[in-house]
């Protein structure tokens, strides 16, 4: 079997970014010698801190957080960071080539649980950035995520994987527990174009728009109802372990817009969650869109912003997308 580091020199990624690709697998390899640890190393639990959006950090948040960002200033290659446990976006090195976007651990509320947790990371150019050479700013993350030059996210569950994308495919990889060595067990991932599975916070079907409703009210009814074909639900709260299940199996996977809290209609980051998880499904032939726009064509306004997403079987967000777009403010015409 493949190495990761023998994988990216068969795929030809230049020698900074398949260091830099190394560099963040190996600090995942470290994130989950402590996520295993759990209670044994007192990692569990929340802190007293909030982040910059408002949410309660948990003790392995900030760990997890600070250990990306001390391997990614070691690892010289990188001009700045942006994390979502970071108010601010991180200046790392004047020569650096890249930007690093990253969610630390996804799927914060899994981890008393000890349910599947992730990281999540997006590389981008550090020089396409519309701000001036020289000068990092918020600006300089901006970027689309077409820009994107990898991403991937690694799981942490009852063995620990790496998905990766440098657009040449996905290729999944699995940490071996003795060698420590991420191995190469899926060299093309690849996403069914049609699904009976779908996932989304049900709890929250009060406050979705219209669209959103009656897609998800079709697919209750089964085959009595419109699709005529019967589907099964699973929600596992942490997207890594959703987006998963859906490279590996097919379905849809969504966190639509909602007005529970109409201060924040959206739940998930562009820059660390939508744009790397979109890069991942375009790449495995799936599709990955906010229900209006394509993820990856959308022009970021602040690192910090949150999108709604819809991803994962083609024909199945296709299926969603057709109920966007439809006046449902007039009461349907029945015969
Ligand atoms: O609590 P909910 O509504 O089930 O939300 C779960 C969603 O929130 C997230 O956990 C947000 O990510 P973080 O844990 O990184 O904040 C997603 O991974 C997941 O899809
Ligand atoms: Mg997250
Ligand atoms: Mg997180």
């Amino acid at each position: 079997m493949q190495t990761l580091a023998q994988h990216l020199t068969s795929q030809a990624v230049n020698d900074s970014l398949s260091q830099l690709i190394l560099t963040l697998a190996d600090t995942s390899k470290a994130i989950s010698h402590a996520v295993r640890h759990g209670a044994l190393a007192g990692v569990l639990g929340a802190t007293e801190q909030e982040n910059v959006q408002g949410e309660t950090q948990k003790k392995l948040d900030i760990i997890t957080n600070d250990m990306l960002k001390d391997a990614l200033k070691a690892d010289g290659t990188v001009r700045g960071l942006a994390s979502e446990e970071e108010d601010h976006v991180v200046e790392v090195s004047q020569n650096g080539q890249y930007l690093v976007c990253f969610d630390p651990l996804d799927g914060s509320s899994n981890i008393d649980i000890n349910s599947l947790v992730g990281t999540i990371f997006s590389i981008l150019p550090a020089t396409k950035g519309p701000a001036p050479a020289g000068v990092l700013t918020e600006t300089s993350f901006l970027q689309s995520g077409r820009a994107q030059l990898a991403a991937g996210y690694v799981l942490y569950g009852p063995s620990t994987m790496l998905a990766l994308t440098t657009g040449q495919g996905v290729q999944l990889f699995t940490l071996h527990p003795e060698t420590n060595e991420f191995l190469l067990t899926n060299a093309a991932m690849s996403i069914s174009p049609d699904t009976q599975e779908f996932a989304i916070n049900m709890s929250n079907q009060r406050f979705w728009e219209a669209p959103m409703q009656t897609y998800i009210a079709d697919l209750l009814l089964g085959k009595i109802g419109p699709r005529e074909k019967s589907f099964n639900m699973r929600w596992i709260a942490a997207m890594v372990g959703d987006v998963h299940r859906v490279l590996s199996r097919g379905g849809i996977f969504t966190y639509p817009t909602d007005n529970k809290d109409p201060k924040k209609p959206y739940k998930l980051r562009l820059m660390y969650e939508a744009n790397p998880m979109a890069f991942l499904v375009e790449q495995a032939g799936g599709k990955a869109s906010t229900g209006y726009e394509t993820i990856l064509d959308i022009q970021p306004t602040h690192i910090h912003q949150r999108v709604a997403v819809i991803l994962g079987s083609s024909n199945e967000v296709d299926a969603c997308l057709s109920y966007h777009g439809i006046d449902y403010s007039e009461e349907p015409n029945i015969e």
